[in-house]
């Protein structure tokens, strides 16, 4: 304790860090801080672990679990005979509960983080002067430095009636114990393209609008097709280019999209992207720009003077893996460490539909702003041996992008089932610039899907 210089004659509590936001990173480089024997405050508002197991990634795949064993129950008459399917979503509501979420509470990954010696505080955190973090009135200077994970928040457009209107983000969607009789998805991002998958296949009729000319629109084009194709052929209704000019609850919601075709829905679910609020976060004061979307940070995530960020505030990509990958190098710098810097060159990220849409590095337009010699090679799943003996669901595509000057792959985008697990290999390749010659002198296990990746790599010349 101490007397602090932003107080009057306050007494503050130190620490050597101070970490702002309890998401996958924050409490990874929290844990790794207090087990080096730092003296750790970690501060979170809401639950230690952050969206990704109580409102995202998690409870979100064990959903798309469920979906994927009636998507292919709904396959047997194709292949295996008779098979009556008859979606119940209780189940899947309770295991979200139960083993996800232990009820929305924080109890065991609190204890997990004070076990390593760590204090939890919990409250909003800001950051008050340079080393000061301030949570609701008590105020804790950090010696060594601050970490910020302070994660996002579901983006709401300001559309005409939408706001005080009953929708749903992510956080309605997941703790859900109904499923909607119909559901209209505002954003055809990866939450909007889960969750439309989930419910639709669950027995809602679903509806997609995204603004930009179509799905995934920041995936390679071949993959947009793919998973469109896949979403009209189980019934969800697709509209793309669209804007919302209008939205209206009584006892359903009334959404008139720009063109003025009138859509209405039970249930209306805003996957519109995320939004970061740094002027709550107090950045000003260690000279950051509180109205930036993201906080800029170097290769050691270093933000400011004795400030590291971590996670989706970065800008970095909005991924687990992207947070938890930062958080060891945030913890590498704080402690003195050495080892290798933040590289973002083979960041892969899959959005789990069916069939799984995986990438991982650039596309080929991204290739090209980048001004490298781009050449691309591409083959069907449906053409692989693997694909035609899988028949039912076999719809997909690989894409490679390689850099012809250096004969290297920069990037690659798979569509298939098991997508996530087949871009490994391709994430391998891009991460260790292996040379092109040597993956085709790689030997592919037969009848695999990953084998599709040869005839990807023999159209890079074609
Ligand atoms: C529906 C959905 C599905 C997703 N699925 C996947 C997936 O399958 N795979 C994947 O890799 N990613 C997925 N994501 C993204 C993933 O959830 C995030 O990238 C991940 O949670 C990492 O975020 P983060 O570490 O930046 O912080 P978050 O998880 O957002 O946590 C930040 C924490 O900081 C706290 N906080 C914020 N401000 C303060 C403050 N001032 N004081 C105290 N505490 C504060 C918040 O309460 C929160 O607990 C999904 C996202 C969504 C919405
Ligand atoms: N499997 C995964 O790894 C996974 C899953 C879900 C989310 N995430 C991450 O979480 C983040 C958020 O995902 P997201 O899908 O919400 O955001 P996103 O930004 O990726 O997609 C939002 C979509 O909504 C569209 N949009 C925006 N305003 C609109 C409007 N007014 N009307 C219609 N469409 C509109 C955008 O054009 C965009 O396509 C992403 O960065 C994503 O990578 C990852």
């Amino acid at each position: 304790m101490a007397e602090t210089g932003n107080g009057v004659g306050a007494v503050v509590d130190e620490a050597d860090v101070v970490v702002i936001g309890m998401g996958p990173g924050g409490e990874d480089v929290a844990a790794r801080l207090a087990r080096a024997g730092l003296s750790v405050v970690a501060v979170e508002s809401r639950l230690v672990g952050g969206e990704c197991p109580y409102f995202a990634c998690v409870p979100t795949k064990m959903m798309v679990r469920a979906t994927d064993a009636l998507g292919e129950a709904r396959r047997v008459p194709d292949l295996a005979g008779r098979a009556e399917v008859r979606p119940d979503w209780t189940p899947v509501a309770d295991r979200i509960r139960d083993e996800a979420t232990t009820g929305w509470e924080d109890e065991i990954a609190a204890q997990r983080f004070e076990r390593t010696g760590g204090r939890l505080v919990r409250g909003v955190g800001r950051i008050s002067a340079p080393g000061e973090v301030t949570v609701d009135g008590q105020v804790f200077r950090a010696r060594r430095g601050i970490v910020l994970n302070p994660g996002t928040e579901p983006a709401v457009p300001p559309i005409d009636g939408l706001a005080g209107s009953p929708y749903w983000t992510n956080r309605d969607a997941v703790p859900t114990r109904e499923v909607p009789g119909s559901l209209l998805v505002l954003g055809g991002g990866p939450v909007g393209l889960e969750f439309a998958q989930v419910f639709a296949r669950f027995g809602s009729s679903v509806a997609v609008v995204e603004a930009q000319s179509r799905l995934l629109p920041a995936a390679e084009p071949e993959a947009s097709e793919v998973i469109t194709a896949a979403l009209l052929a189980e019934g969800v209704q697709v509209r793309t280019g669209n804007g919302v000019e209008h939205v209206k609850h009584d006892d359903r919601f009334e959404v008139r999209l720009a063109g003025g075709d009138l859509l209405t829905a039970e249930r209306l679910l805003v996957a519109t992207g995320r939004r970061t609020d740094l002027r709550a976060l107090g950045v000003g004061a260690v000279g950051l720009d509180e109205r930036a979307r993201t906080i800029p940070v170097d290769e050691r995530m270093r933000a400011a003077d004795g400030v590291w960020a971590i996670g989706d505030v970065t800008g970095r990509g909005a991924f687990t893996h992207t947070s938890m990958y930062q958080a060891r190098i945030a913890a590498a710098d704080i402690l003195g460490q050495d080892g290798e810097p933040a590289d973002y060159r083979a960041m892969p990220a899959v959005t789990f539909t069916d069939p799984e849409v995986a990438s991982v590095g650039l596309t080929e337009a991204q290739a090209r702003d980048a001004g490298i010699e781009v050449r691309t090679g591409s083959t069907r799943i449906q053409d692989s041996t693997r694909g035609w003996i899988h028949k039912a669901g076999n719809a997909g595509i690989i894409k490679l992008v390689a850099d012809a000057g250096r004969g290297v792959l920069v990037g690659a985008t798979v569509v298939a089932p098991a997508g996530g697990e087949i871009i490994g290999a391709l994430a391998v390749a891009v991460h260790a610039e292996v040379p092109i010659p040597r993956l085709r002198g790689m030997i592919f296990a037969y009848p695999t899907f990953h084998r599709a990746i040869e005839s990807a790599l023999a159209d890079l010349d074609a």
